[in-house]
């Protein structure tokens, strides 16, 4: 199974970055989440509650970057994808992170990861 689900360019501003300089504004932040998880029991039911709500998931994503700063995109990266893991019904996700306009000569410069949902067995 290899349903995905995913949000492209969510764009907002938020605290973010590792100079004094940083610290006291906000800067714009790009986002891509591709989550993988079952469509099918959503697909014969219609019901959205059996499935991943795009909409909800992007303002959880926006609410949890801006309620603080973090230093580094790694940081913001990681910690998104940890909550989406937690609180959604995803198998694995990559989650891209840009920081568009960080360096002037590039057209945008971030991270991409991929976690996948650790299921945790008793010994
Ligand atoms: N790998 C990273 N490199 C840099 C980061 C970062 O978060 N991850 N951040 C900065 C500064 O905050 C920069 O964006 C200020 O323009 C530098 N490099």
């Amino acid at each position: 199974m290899a349903d995905r689900i995913f949000i492209t360019n969510l764009t907002f501003l938020a605290g973010i970055g590792v100079f004094e300089w940083e610290k006291g504004i906000q800067q714009k932040l790009e986002l891509d989440v591709e989550m993988l998880t079952d469509i099918r029991p959503a697909a014969l039911s219609q019901d959205l509650q059996a499935t991943l709500d795009y909409a909800a998931i992007s303002q959880r994503l926006v609410a949890y970057s801006q309620a603080q700063h973090h230093d580094l995109i790694e940081t913001l990266a990681e910690n998104l994808a940890t909550l989406l893991l937690e609180e959604f019904n995803i198998r694995q996700l990559t989650l891209t992170l840009r920081k568009p306009d960080a360096v002037p000569a590039a057209s945008s410069v971030g991270v991409t990861i991929t976690r996948p949902l650790e299921v945790k067995v008793d010994a």
